[in-house]
C-alpha cells in the first residue's frame, strides 16, 4: 500500500504538487492521470525517494522508501527507462541489482524471461531499442519481487504486443495481491487497464475514485432518445446543467440526465418515446472534462477538441492521436 499526506513539492518558485492526500490499495490497478506538468514523475520520485518532500509524508508499506532495509523486496518501480549504463548488458545490470540485495541469480533469469529478453539478455543496454529499454525497467521492477510496483508511463514505446503483455502483466499482479500504480497519457489503454483512478492537476488531486464511477461522473450521464415530438420534449427536458442536441428527425442526444428521468418526463406529459439508450463516455472524454481548468500546457487543437470544433490545420502533435476509435470501443 502507498500512502501520500499532505504531499507536496516545491522547486523554486513552482509548486510541483500542492498538498496530495491519497491511498493506492492493494490488490487493484490504480491508474495515476494527469496533464502535462500535473505533478505525477514528482509524486513517484518522493514514493521512491529518490526526491525530498517539502512538506507531509509518504509511506510504502507503512514505512518511508528510504527505511526499508530491502527497498527492491518492497516496492519495485520503472520511473526513468533509460537510467541504466549503456555498456552493461541486460544481465549484467539485473546481477548488478539483484546482488545489492542478495537477491539469487535464477531470480534474474526468471525476470528475463517474463519479460521476453531472452534473446538481447546479453547484448548491451545502449543498441536497445526504446521498448527494450522498457521491458529491462520493468524486469528491474519485478526483480525483488516486489509488493508494491510503480511504472511511469509503462507502456512508452511498446509495440502492441508489448502494450497487451504490459496490461496482462499489471491485472495479474494486482489479482496477487499487490499494489500497481501505473501513470500513462494513452486513455485507451488506461481503461482497459486500471480499476480506480487518481487524477491529479496542477499538483492537486482533482478526482481518486473507481474508474466506472469517474465514466459515470455527474454531467457525463448521456442518454440516446428517439421520439416522435422531439422538440416537445427537448422543451420540457430543458433546464440548467441538460444539454440537448438533435442528431437526426426523432433523435435527441440528452447530457445530464439518464434514462429514467427522461422517461418520468416523457410519460407525465404523454409524449411517445421509443428509445432510451444510456451513452457511456470514454475515458478520453471524462479525462478531458475533468482537467479541462488544469491544463498547464495547452495547445490550441487540445482546446479545439474540448470545445467540440474541429482541429485547425495544420494539426500540432497529440499525445493520444486515436479519440475516434476511443469512442467508438466505449459506446
Ligand atoms: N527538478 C525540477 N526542478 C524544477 N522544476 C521541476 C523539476 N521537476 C519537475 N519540475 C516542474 O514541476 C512540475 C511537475 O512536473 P512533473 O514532471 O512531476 O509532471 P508530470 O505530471 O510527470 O508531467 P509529464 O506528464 O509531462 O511527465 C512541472 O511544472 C515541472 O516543470
Amino acid at each position: 500500500m502507498i500512502q501520500a499526506k499532505d504531499l507536496a513539492k516545491v522547486y523554486g518558485n513552482k509548486t510541483a504538487v500542492d498538498g496530495v492526500t491519497f491511498t493506492v490499495q492493494p490488490g487493484r490497478v490504480t491508474g495515476f492521470l494527469g496533464p502535462n506538468g500535473a505533478g505525477k514523475s514528482t509524486t513517484m520520485r518522493m514514493i521512491m525517494g529518490l526526491d525530498a518532500p517539502t512538506a507531509g509524508s509518504v509511506t510504502v508499506n507503512g514505512e518511508p522508501y528510504a527505511r526499508h532495509r530491502a527497498p527492491l523486496r518492497e516496492i519495485g518501480a520503472l520511473l526513468e527507462a533509460r537510467a541504466v549504463h549503456p555498456g552493461r548488458t541486460a544481465y549484467t545490470h539485473l546481477r548488478a541489482l539483484a546482488a545489492t540485495h542478495g537477491i539469487r541469480n535464477s531470480r534474474v533469469s526468471e525476470v528475463i524471461e517474463m519479460t521476453g529478453l531472452g534473446a538481447v539478455a546479453r547484448k548491451k543496454v545502449r543498441g536497445f531499442s526504446l521498448g527494450m529499454g522498457q521491458r529491462l525497467g520493468i524486469a528491474a521492477a519485478l526483480l525483488g519481487d516486489p509488493q508494491v510496483v510503480i511504472l511511469d508511463e509503462p507502456v512508452n514505446g511498446l509495440d502492441p504486443e508489448g502494450v497487451l503483455w504490459v496490461r496482462n502483466l499489471v491485472k495479474h499482479l494486482a489479482s496477487e495481491g499487490r499494489t500497481v500504480f501505473l501513470s500513462s497519457h494513452l486513455m485507451s489503454e488506461m481503461s482497459q487497464t486500471a480499476d480506480h483512478l487518481i487524477v491529479i492537476g496542477r499538483g492537486k488531486i482533482i478526482a481518486d475514485a473507481p474508474i466506472q464511477e469517474i465514466l459515470a461522473g455527474e454531467g457525463r450521464v448521456r442518454t440516446r432518445v428517439r421520439t416522435d415530438s422531439p422538440e416537445q420534449l427537448a422543451s420540457l427536458l430543458a433546464r440548467e446543467g441538460v444539454s440537448i442536441q438533435t442528431q437526426e428527425r426523432e433523435l435527441l442526444e440528452v447530457s445530464g440526465l439518464g434514462p429514467r428521468e427522461i422517461a418520468q418526463t416523457a410519460l407525465a406529459n404523454g409524449v411517445l418515446v421509443y428509445e432510451l439508450t444510456p451513452l457511456t463516455a470514454s475515458l478520453e472524454e471524462a479525462y478531458l472534462d475533468l482537467t479541462k481548468d488544469d491544463v498547464e500546457y495547452r495547445s490550441d487543437v487540445g482546446h479545439a477538441l474540448r470545445a467540440g470544433t474541429p482541429p485547425p490545420a495544420p494539426p500540432a502533435p497529440q499525445p493520444e492521436a486515436q479519440p475516434a476509435q476511443n469512442q467508438e470501443a466505449t459506446r
